[in-house]
């Protein structure tokens, strides 16, 4: 029996997962919390991450017997690390809103159909690219001293193995990467070195093999790893056209297609897959925890929901990317003498939603699909467990949803990738051996337009209110 270790570097927390080869049984399992910063500022110290991957991995149970190992994490992350190798200061997360000024910039220097273009994406407050701005604008003596920029699962896989790689998934939400390589263009008005960059390592190829000193057998391959997203959609062995909704700390709806993404407006961002296909994704900031927030609030659990009412929340509280309002905070709207806390707590799962069903038809048409409207819906993330967050996407989408049984589909996925480097199979490939995309099916309801309306009308009309 061959096992695997598939690892999830997310936001809030590490996940680990012992994967079977053969089967795709899941052995064991290990997790462990990071800490993020509050405030204004999102940010995590990377030496957490990499204590919290021991500790995942440990857990498991398998450390000792695993053959090989890879790395999804949290995209976009800026990692900056001395000449040493040390952090220069805490990761500036995907979630950190301060670069919207720097983003806004570089948008309006080159263009939105440029950066398109050139990058996939018109890049926002997340990208890598705007945080690099950020530091170089606000903390001149950090970006100075700054010998290495990395990604969050770069980070950890030159961690495991001493190599400086990355993959073309994940460096495609940077900002500067090309399907050629890096965009020299565009790292010369960054100000940024291509000789600071980790090297892109080949779909399929390993990254390198675990050096001495850490949580694993020393001489194990390492999987290039990947994105988060990317990781999903390999855990899920995705075939092109099939849309996700994943609910988790932030939002997301993709689907890997066949073409390459190039949307001027910025509701998608044109990933690449971590395969040879392409990852067009909406995001938004606000998506759990934000109605976890709200359930807080009304001092109710988050299943306790009531329909009915005309109440509208945009619970906002993070700023927002989907719709891209980054000075924005939380907004509730249309209240009255007999609205009930659980028609609030209802319409903040509906606001939280909303942006991302509404974004569903341009990640397909962006990557050259033709939906027809009626495609199921693979949903995914912790929220894809709360009976609320379900119903709440039947109702709003109009579609048939897809609940996987299995469960942790970014480390699933690296798993996937680590097995791949051991059978000679496309990671793909050995999820849909593994059959990770199976579980209940959840029949269409009709969809709900009054409340789509009333969201869209409430968005619309409020973006004043909305602006810095
Ligand atoms: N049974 C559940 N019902 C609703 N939400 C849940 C449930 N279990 C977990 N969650 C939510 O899922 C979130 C974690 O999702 P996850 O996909 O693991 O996050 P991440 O995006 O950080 O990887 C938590 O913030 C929590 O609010
Ligand atoms: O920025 C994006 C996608 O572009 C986020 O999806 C991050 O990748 C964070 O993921 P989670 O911590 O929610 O998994």
């Amino acid at each position: 029996m061959q096992v695997v270790i598939g690892i999830d570097s997310s936001t809030q927390s590490t996940k680990a997962l012992a994967v079977e080869v053969g089967t795709g049984a899941v052995l064991g399992e290990g997790r462990a919390a990071h800490t993020v910063s509050g405030g204004g500022a999102r940010e995590s110290d990377p030496r957490e991450w990499w204590r919290a991957l021991g500790e995942a991995v440990a857990a498991t149970g398998y450390a000792e017997q695993a053959a090989a190992v890879s790395v999804g994490g949290q995209q976009h992350g800026l990692v900056t690390l001395d000449a040493a190798g040390e952090p220069v200061r805490p990761a500036l997360l995907w979630n950190d809103v301060r670069s919207a000024p720097q983003a806004a910039a570089l948008v309006s220097e080159l263009g939105r159909t440029t950066w398109a273009r050139r990058a996939g994406s018109v890049p926002g407050a997340a990208f890598t690219a705007a945080k690099w701005a950020w530091l170089r604008e606000v903390e001149p003596e950090a970006a100075a001293r700054t010998a290495a920029v990395r990604l969050p699962h770069d980070y950890l896989t030159e961690r495991l193995t001493g190599a400086a790689v990355t993959d073309r998934g994940d460096a495609s939400g940077t900002g500067w990467w090309t399907p050629e390589g890096y965009d020299h263009r565009l790292l010369q008005l960054l100000g940024l070195d291509a000789g600071m960059l980790p090297e892109v390592v080949e779909p399929g190829k390993a990254a390198g093999y675990v050096g001495a000193g850490t949580a694993l057998r020393a001489g194990i391959p390492v999987a290039a790893g990947t994105g988060d997203n990317m990781a999903a959609a390999l855990g899920l062995g995705l075939e092109a056209g099939r849309p996700v909704l994943s609910l988790g700390t932030s939002g997301t709806v993709y689907a890997v297609t066949r073409g390459r993404p190039a949307d001027p407006s910025g509701t998608v961002c044109g990933f690449a897959d971590a395969l040879d296909g392409w990852l067009p994704l909406a995001c938004t900031l606000n998506c759990t925890l934000a109605v976890d927030r709200v359930a807080a609030l009304l001092g109710r659990d988050r299943e306790a929901v009531e329909p009915g009412g005309t109440a509208v929340v945009l619970p906002y509280f993070d700023g927002e990317r989907t719709p891209d309002l980054p000075y924005a905070a939380g907004l509730m709207q249309g209240l009255r003498h007999d609205t009930t806390p659980g028609q609030l707590l209802q319409a903040a799962y509906d606001g939280a939603a909303y942006s991302l069903l509404a974004a569903l038809e341009q990640v397909l048409t962006a990557g050259g699909e033709r939906p027809d409207g009626a495609e199921e819906l693979l949903l995914i993330g912790g929220g894809a467990q709360g009976a609320a967050w379900q119903r709440t996407v039947l109702r709003l989408s109009g579609r048939p949803v897809r609940i996987p049984a299995a469960r942790e589909l970014v480390a699933l996925g690296a798993a996937a990738q680590a097995a791949a480097l051991l059978t000679g199979e496309r990671a793909d490939e050995v999820a849909r051996r593994w059959n990770t995309a199976a579980g209940p099916l959840l029949e269409p309801v009709a969809r709900d337009d009054e409340a789509l309306r009333r969201l869209a009308d409430t968005l619309q009309r409020s973006a004043t209110l909305f602006e810095k």
